[in-house]
C-alpha cells in the first residue's frame, strides 16, 4: 500500500489544529486534530492519527457533491458516472477548513468534508454497525424494563413513536398496549410505522383454529419456534400479532431472539456459523385446498451477514416449510447438518424463551429477520389477527427520526 514505488504526488498536509465531527446514521466518526492525506498511485489515502482510509479516484470524482454532479434538493446524482475516465487522477489538491478540494483535469472543482469522508470510507463501514441492537435471552429482556406504549400516546404523539421505533429496532420486538381490540384498530396501529405487505392470507388476516387454510398455524397444535414466509425469496419484514379473544388454556407467544443465537455459534464454531450464511437452501408453501392453490419457493441461507462487515441482518429459520436439500453437495450435508443442529440447540435453550401471554388489547410487532415466534398448545376460541408489514418503510420511518436503522 505504501510502497516506495507509489508516486506520492500531493504534498502530505496537515489540517489545521481543531476537530472535525458530524453526526449522521447516528454514528459518529472523529477526526483527529492532525489528519494528513497524501496521492499514491491509485488512491487517495488519509491518515488519521493510527487510522488509515484509502479513496479510489474514480469513486471521489463519482461523489462529487458540486451543485452540477449532485442535486442536493432531492439527493440524487446528476452527474453520469460513465462520463467519467477510469483513469482519471485529480491535477492538484488542497485541505481548506476542514475540507479536501481536488482539482481534476479540465478544471472541475470538487469538495468533500474529511468527516463525511471519513464516515463513508469502506475502513470505517468495516468496523461500524448498520444497526445497533441488544441481543437478548429471556433474563436480559425482562432486565431491560423496556418502556410501555400506549395506544392513545402512540397514536397522537410523534415522541411516542420514536420511543417505539426504538424498542423494535434494539430488541426486534416492540408491543403497543391498550389497543380496541377490532381488526380495524389492529390495522390503524400498524399504519403508523409501516405498510401492510399484502400476502396470500390477506392484507390483514383474522384466524381461528378452523383449518381454513392448508397449514398448521390454523390449528390448535404448538408450533415450534420459527420465522414466517422463509419461502418467499424475500420474506416478510415485520410480523404483527393482536389476539382478538381466547376462551380456554394455553396458547402463550414464544420468543426467541435468533441473533443472539446465531452470535453463540459464531463464538462457539466459525466454522458452522459460515456454513449456515453460504449455503443456500430451499423452504416451500404448498396449498392445494378446494379454496386455495399456492406453490411458494424462498432460495437463501440460513444466515444471512453483510460480506463488509460480517453483521447478522436476516436469519431464515422454519423447519416446518425447509423443503428438499438439494442445494448442498453430498460431501457437506453432514457438515451442514451438524451446524444446523448446533443453531437449533442454541435456540431451544430454555433461558433464550421469552413466553408471553398475548391479551386483548396487546399488539406485538416483530422482527421476522431477526425474532423467531412460536406459540404453544392451546383449547378453545383462540381468534389471532394481524398482518404482515414492509421492513422498507418501518426502517424509514426511523431513520425519518434520526435513529440508526
Ligand atoms: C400468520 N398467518 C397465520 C397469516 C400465516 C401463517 C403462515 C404459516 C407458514 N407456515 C409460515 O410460517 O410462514
Ligand atoms: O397462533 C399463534 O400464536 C402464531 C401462529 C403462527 O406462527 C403464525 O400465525 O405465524
Ligand atoms: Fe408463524
Amino acid at each position: 500500500m505504501l510502497n516506495a514505488l507509489h508516486r506520492v504526488v500531493g504534498p502530505v498536509l496537515r489540517q489545521a489544529a481543531r476537530t472535525e465531527s458530524r453526526i449522521s446514521r447516528g454514528h459518529m466518526v472523529q477526526l483527529r486534530t492532525a489528519a494528513t492525506f497524501r496521492l499514491l498511485e491509485d488512491c487517495l489515502e488519509i491518515s488519521d492519527g493510527g487510522k488509515r482510509m484509502h479513496f479510489n479516484y474514480v469513486w471521489l470524482r463519482d461523489h462529487c457533491r458540486s451543485a452540477s454532479c449532485f442535486n442536493s434538493a432531492t439527493h440524487q446524482r446528476s452527474l453520469d458516472t460513465a462520463s467519467i475516465e477510469l483513469t482519471v487522477r485529480p491535477q492538484s489538491s488542497a485541505l481548506e477548513h476542514g475540507q479536501l478540494v481536488l482539482t481534476w483535469p479540465g478544471g472541475h472543482v470538487s469538495k468533500y468534508s474529511l468527516s463525511w469522508l471519513a464516515e463513508n470510507s469502506y475502513e470505517e463501514r468495516k468496523t461500524a454497525s448498520e444497526q445497533h441492537r441488544i441481543l437478548w435471552n429471556a433474563d436480559i429482556y425482562q432486565n431491560a424494563n423496556v418502556s410501555t406504549v400506549k395506544w392513545d400516546k402512540f397514536m397522537s404523539c410523534d415522541n411516542e413513536l420514536k420511543k417505539f421505533l426504538q424498542n423494535y429496532l434494539l430488541y426486534g420486538i416492540a408491543f403497543v398496549d391498550d389497543v380496541p381490540t377490532t381488526v380495524e384498530a389492529t390495522e390503524k396501529v400498524t399504519q403508523r410505522v409501516s405498510l401492510i405487505r399484502e400476502t396470500t392470507y390477506g392484507r390483514m388476516w383474522s384466524f381461528t383454529s378452523d383449518f381454513s387454510r392448508g397449514d398448521t398455524a390454523y390449528s390448535q397444535l404448538a408450533l415450534d419456534r420459527h420465522t414466517d414466509t422463509s419461502y418467499f425469496q424475500e420474506p416478510c419484514g415485520i410480523q404483527v400479532f393482536h389476539c382478538l379473544r381466547h376462551e380456554g388454556t394455553g396458547g402463550r407467544t414464544l420468543l426467541v431472539d435468533g441473533f443472539h443465537a446465531a452470535e453463540k455459534l459464531r463464538q462457539r464454531s466459525h466454522q458452522n456459523f459460515e456454513l449456515l450464511f453460504q449455503i443456500p437452501i430451499r423452504h416451500e408453501y404448498i396449498e392445494n385446498t378446494d379454496n386455495h392453490k399456492n406453490h411458494m419457493m424462498g432460495i437463501g441461507p440460513v444466515l444471512n451477514v453483510y460480506p463488509w462487515n460480517n453483521e447478522l441482518y436476516m436469519i431464515r429459520y422454519n423447519n416446518y416449510d425447509r423443503s428438499v436439500i438439494n442445494t448442498i453437495p453430498h460431501e457437506t450435508v453432514q457438515r451442514w447438518y451438524v451446524a444446523h443442529r448446533e443453531l437449533t440447540e442454541e435456540l431451544r435453550r430454555p433461558e433464550n424463551e421469552l413466553w408471553v401471554k398475548l391479551i386483548p388489547g396487546k399488539v406485538i410487532f416483530i422482527d421476522n429477520w431477526r425474532v423467531l415466534h412460536g406459540r404453544e398448545s392451546f383449547t378453545g376460541l383462540r381468534q389471532l389477527c394481524g398482518c404482515y408489514l414492509t421492513r422498507d418503510d418501518i426502517l424509514s420511518a426511523a431513520r425519518c427520526f434520526g435513529l440508526q436503522a
